[in-house]
């Protein structure tokens, strides 16, 4: 059942380009899987799609010169992952639960699942057989060749291999102490938690997954990366700021800003989409803050419906590529990199808004999940060459292996008086 419930959720991901995480957990909570099969479907989920340009390469030559549907290929691709990766789930019970899966819609389709697998153990793994230093880290790590490229050439070839093995790791279960609640060393009495790495509001979570604990209900914590956890704390916010979060979905550090406020002050915060108000409004009342006002609507638009120069300060936490964030959402890998191009405007748009609505003499931070430096330090150097009364007061950037944290930008600006 839990192999059902992954290829369904894979077979999704490839026909409507669904983020996985969603899905995955919309199909989870639906099941009546047991928590170790639930855990199992996640790997195989996570797994398939963290490592599937590797998984191809070990697939084709099974399947050179021949005709194979979209549905057996993620069968056969997830069965591969089970059989290299997956120490302790046997062999057998793989290619019967493949051969299984695949029967389900036509009989030969068993038999052609059932001779691959079978010759792939007889076979063993093939090695990557590629000179090119580029293509051979491309499928070793499953990230696509222009991601390599692009992180070498704005790095250099080591640090593109780091962050890629990096990606293919677990990610950690971080989360933030929520201070209008409670304090951290009282949360630390509690042996499950421990020390966070990076965050001064954060913890560690040992005992699986914290949104199911009573803490994170009762809105204790949140669930926040640590890397994430710096952004807030880096604009400063006073109790008696007006404060504008302009694209501030699912709420992360528009409550991280709420409670070092205090609850005091007021956050005016934005997202363009009215579903994702709904996520922000159940996380403002999860953790007990009632300092913000929330829209849905367009932050590109904010300069037509403020007077110039009104917010204390500004959080500008981007759209953009999301390549800090590989590791925890692997589909981020595959998406068109042409994208970006529209993200980078989108990017400079959102900071026009932001000059203009900072106070003299404000600060505002501006912040993505991406190491890409188009998106970040160069976005930023355009903007100050537009925009010369700006300075900067503080950059940061954690690329995501330093820490086992996502890999994240932020820089703090300052308006002259
Ligand atoms: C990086 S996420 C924000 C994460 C959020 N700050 C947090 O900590 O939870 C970027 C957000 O920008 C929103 N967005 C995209 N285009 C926007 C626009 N034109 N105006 C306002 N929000 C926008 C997206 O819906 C997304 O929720």
């Amino acid at each position: 059942m839990a192999r059902t419930i992954a290829l369904e959720v894979l077979i999704k991901y490839q026909n409507e380009q669904s983020y996985l995480n969603i899905t995955l957990n919309d199909y989870l909570e639906h099941s009546r899987l047991s928590r170790s099969d639930k855990d199992l479907a996640t790997r195989i989920v996570y797994g398939t799609i963290q490592n599937k340009l590797y998984l191809e390469y070990q697939l084709a030559p099974y399947v050179k010169g021949k005709k194979i549907k979209s549905r057996e290929k993620m069968i056969l691709l997830m069965s591969l992952y089970q059989l290299i990766f997956l120490d302790k789930v046997p062999d057998y019970a793989v290619i019967d639960e493949a051969v299984y899966l695949a029967k389900k819609r036509d009989n030969f389709a068993g038999k052609f699942v059932n001779a691959i697998l079978r010759n792939f153990l007889r076979n063993g793994k093939r090695e990557i057989d590629e000179t090119d230093q580029f293509k051979k880290l491309s499928i070793e790590t499953s990230h696509p060749l222009w991601i390599i490229k692009m992180l070498s050439k704005q790095y250099d070839f080591e640090t593109a291999r780091k962050i890629c093995q990096h990606n293919n790791t677990p990610p950690t279960r971080a989360a933030r102490v929520n201070t209008l609640k409670i304090t951290k060393t009282d949360l630390l009495k509690d042996e499950n938690f421990s020390e966070a790495n990076l965050s001064p509001d954060g913890v560690l979570y040992k005992a699986g997954n914290i949104a199911n604990t009573d803490y994170f209900k009762n809105g204790l914590v949140t669930i926040q990366d640590e890397s994430s956890q710096l952004i807030a704390p880096l604009l400063d916010p006073q109790e008696t700021d007006l404060v504008l979060d302009m694209c501030c979905a699912p709420g992360s550090k528009t409550t991280h800003l709420a409670a070092i406020m205090n609850n005091q002050g007021k956050i005016v915060a934005y997202d363009l989409f009215e579903h994702k108000i709904k996520l922000v409004k159940d996380n403002l009342k999860r953790l007990g803050v009632n300092n913000v006002e929330l829209h849905a609507g367009d932050a590109t638009l904010l300069k037509d419906h403020y007077p110039k120069a009104v917010f204390d300060k500004i959080l500008l936490d981007a759209p953009c590529s999301g390549l800090g964030v590989m590791k925890r959402k692997p589909e981020i890998k595959y998406h068109d990199s042409s994208a970006m191009d529209t993200i980078i405007l989108l990017q400079a748009k959102l900071l026009d808004n932001a000059y203009y609505l900072l106070k003299k003499g404000g600060r505002m931070v501006y912040s993505t999940c991406t190491i890409n430096k188009k998106e970040n330090e160069l976005m930023i150097k355009q903007f100050l060459e537009k925009y010369q009364d700006m300075k900067i007061v503080e950059e940061k950037k954690i690329l995501p292996y330093i820490y086992d944290s996502d890999g994240f930008y932020m820089c703090k600006l300052e308006k002259g008086k």
